[in-house]
């Protein structure tokens, strides 16, 4: 078969078809049909018989007759009034060929099937698309473009024009890449507290009635937000189901952003303490690593009022004594090679730098039964790398992949890896304690359905004022399935903007400081801070600036300034002391004590002492130099308005700073919170005589140095 023939045959069938569904015929069948040559009868034209062959065959001429007869039913139909039946011209013609085929059979076809408007319409072009094509439910679009005739514009689908999509706002943009655990942070109102109850009724609180009446003792009534949060998040409600460790239900880690002076320390605390109360042995279970030598001992302090009658046992690594001392004193079998180390104390305070020369260096020192790790000021010890302190603090307290029992305090080392995970043969193995890292341990030597893997019940608690969201500052930590704590501080109401805040690392104050600026000449500055000073009422201040030489160079001049304004005056002047890293510790620890106790009223410092340190008189806080950043202000002005009291914090700013300084608090969304105090030349003018006089005196000194 030729192509050009089976293109006809295709023809024919496709013209079958149109006819099985009486739609009008294509015209174009028959030219192309011609057009390939073929000799084509063309039975679209309603012919008459003259056109036929001069040969008539029976059936044809049957098939006239009964034409014949037809036309005269229809015009008898049409005087009758009867139109609705419907004989399709081209029908009957498409039949002449087929003989079978009979003129009554495709007449009582046609009209079965086709209702009268029908054959009207398939008169008509087809109709592009129906109406039920088109999406009721959307609007019509008019393209303004398109120069369609009004019948097309009500028929054909409209189709909404491209649009660029909506650009996310700039909180989802912010919250992108967050660690999902962050997102769903638990926010916390500052006003969430509970009373602390003596007698059988805890309050909510979950603590026992042992530790309320400690609490009651000296002072505290309530419970804080942060508090009243944490712990029954650590607590298990029954003190009777209070496991120390959980090794098939693994607690979760938690990390919690909250204002300055809130109680992050006794959040942390109170938890350690009821449940070390249970233990039997004492081990090392408890590890808080704090970023400077005076924290330590702040926190060391309020673990010894709060732990008095538990027997448990607390010591420090600082290095503020030597290396054998700590040693000795943390450590009570240095020589036997016990699995679990031989601790002397429940709970140590460190900082990370002795911390590591203990787990390196110090026969018996182990972290294998540690239940609580805490990293208090957690952004700023995050940020200290050195030793890689934390990865090696990590390692400690886990059992090695190779499944190696994790010795410990053999080696003499300096090589941490070496001293952790030395193995050792079986008969080297005294098992002393059953801490689920310990347990692991021995899984791979005996295999027994009481020393199946267990999970380490070490449980991570990080706290600072200014969490960072630093995502791989976080993933180093290793967190188990973290939970977030949120304490929101002054005018974060809202939760989205609770959770941004921590995100964008835009910090709660607390709700009772209030905070000043003061822009003027650099020349001026010592004077304006004088003149605050003496205008101000001010009790007890902290005074930051920026280098060891500011602070001795303002403590000379205040000290000459004193003395000029006292010497005709029956008043005693204000006692003003330098507190800087460079003083030997027990001058610094004797400083401390004096401001404490209020004998000294101003202490410089520098950022030392501008973390965690917690002096509850503290009525002002002065930034002399402003803080390089956002962090250091955050911690700075928080050394006042503690635990609900109210403070003062004024930041002096040299006209060649003031742009920078209010970009960074605009940066924190924290601008509108810092008032502009102004301070005249005729305000100052009582002190300028005094403080030419204690200029010049302290130009003498330095010129004499010199
Ligand atoms: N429930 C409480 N009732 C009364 N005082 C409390 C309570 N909780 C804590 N305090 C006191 O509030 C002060 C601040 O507490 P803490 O030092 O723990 O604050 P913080 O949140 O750690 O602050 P920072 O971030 O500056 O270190 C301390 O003097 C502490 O004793």
């Amino acid at each position: 078969m030729s192509a050009a023939r089976a293109s006809l045959i295709d023809t024919e069938v496709a013209v079958r078809s149109f006819q099985v569904c009486n739609l009008p015929q294509p015209n174009s069948n028959s030219n192309s049909a011609s057009a390939l040559g073929f000799k084509h009868t063309d039975m679209s034209n309603n012919q008459g018989p003259s056109q036929l062959p001069a040969g008539k065959t029976k059936a044809k001429k049957r098939y006239l007759k009964r034409k014949k007869e037809k036309r005269k039913f229809r015009s008898k139909v049409a005087h009758a009034g009867i139109s609705s039946v419907y004989i399709p011209e081209e029908d009957v013609q498409e039949e002449i060929g087929t003989p079978e085929a009979t003129a009554s059979e495709i007449n009582e076809n046609a009209a079965i099937l086709d209702p009268p408007e029908t054959s009207k319409r398939s008169k008509k072009r087809p109709r592009l698309v129906q109406d039920e094509d088109v999406n009721m439910n959307e609007p019509p679009v008019e393209d303004k473009r398109r120069t369609a005739t009004p019948e097309l514009i009500g028929v054909l689908p409209s189709f909404p024009l491209p649009a660029l999509p909506n650009a996310p706002s700039k909180n989802q943009l912010s919250l992108q890449g967050v660690d999902k655990a962050l997102i769903d942070a638990e926010l916390v109102s500052p006003s969430t507290i509970l009373p602390v109850l003596l007698g059988k009724d805890d309050g909510g609180t979950r603590l026992s009635e042992r530790m309320r009446k400690r609490l009651r003792d000296i002072g505290v009534i309530e419970l804080f937000a942060v508090q009243t949060t944490l712990l029954p998040f650590l607590l298990p409600p029954q003190e009777s189901s209070r496991e120390l460790y959980l090794p098939f239900g693994p607690p979760r880690d938690v990390c919690v952003s909250a204002p300055t002076g809130s109680g992050k320390t006794l959040a942390y605390v109170l938890p350690i303490l009821e449940i070390l109360a249970r233990r039997v042995v004492t081990r090392l279970r408890a590890l808080i690593v704090l970023p400077t030598r005076d924290l330590v001992a702040q926190v060391r302090e309020t673990i010894e009022v709060l732990s008095k009658g538990t027997n448990l046992k607390i010591g420090t690594a600082t290095g503020q004594h030597s290396f054998a001392h700590e040693q000795s004193q943390l450590v009570q079998d240095q020589t036997s090679p016990l699995q679990g180390g031989s601790s002397k104390v429940d709970i140590l305070i460190a900082t990370p730098g002795r911390l590591i020369d203990h787990i390196v260096g110090t026969p018996g020192f182990s972290l294998q039964h540690l239940r609580f790790l805490v990293i208090d000021e957690a952004d700023r010890l995050l940020a200290q790398s050195f030793q890689d302190w934390l990865a090696q603090v990590l390692a400690a307290t886990r059992v090695p992949a190779n499944g190696a029992f994790p010795f410990v305090g053999l080696s003499r080392s300096r090589d941490a890896g070496a001293a952790i995970h030395k193995p050792a043969s079986f008969d080297d193995i005294v098992p002393d304690g059953l801490s689920p890292t310990f347990l692991q341990g021995f899984h791979s030597a005996v295999s027994s359905f009481f020393l199946e893997r267990k999970t380490p019940s070490c449980q991570k608690l990080l706290f600072s004022a200014t969490l960072t969201r630093d995502p791989a500052k976080i993933a180093s930590l290793e967190l188990r399935n973290p939970k977030y704590i949120v304490v929101q501080g002054r005018g974060k109401d809202s939760e989205e903007g609770g959770i941004l805040d921590v995100v964008t690392e835009r910090f709660s104050m607390p709700a009772t400081l209030s905070e000043h600026m003061v822009i003027m000449e650099p020349n001026l500055k010592p004077l304006v801070f004088f003149h605050l000073v003496h205008t101000r009422g001010i009790t007890s201040a902290l005074v930051f600036t920026k280098s060891a030489e500011s602070t001795t160079r303002l403590v000379r001049l205040f000290e000459f300034f004193e003395t000029v304004r006292c010497e005709n005056l029956s008043v005693t002047p204000f006692a003003m002391r330098a507190y800087s890293s460079d003083l030997p510790a027990n001058e610094r620890k004797m400083i401390l004590e004096q401001f404490k106790s209020q004998r000294i009223q101003i202490l410089v410092c520098s950022d030392l002492i501008s973390r965690g340190l917690d002096i509850s008189h503290v009525s002002h806080v002065v930034s002399y130099d402003v803080p390089v950043d956002m962090r250091k202000y955050v911690h700075r002005v928080g050394r006042t308005a503690r635990a609900g009291r109210t403070g003062d914090a004024w930041t002096l700013v040299e006209e060649q700073e003031a742009r920078y300084f209010k970009q960074m608090l605009k940066e924190a969304d924290h601008l509108d919170q810092v008032k502009r105090l102004r301070i005249s030349e005729k305000d100052l003018a009582p002190l300028t005589g005094h403080y030419e006089v204690a200029l010049n005196k302290l130009k003498q000194v330095y010129t004499r140095q010199a």
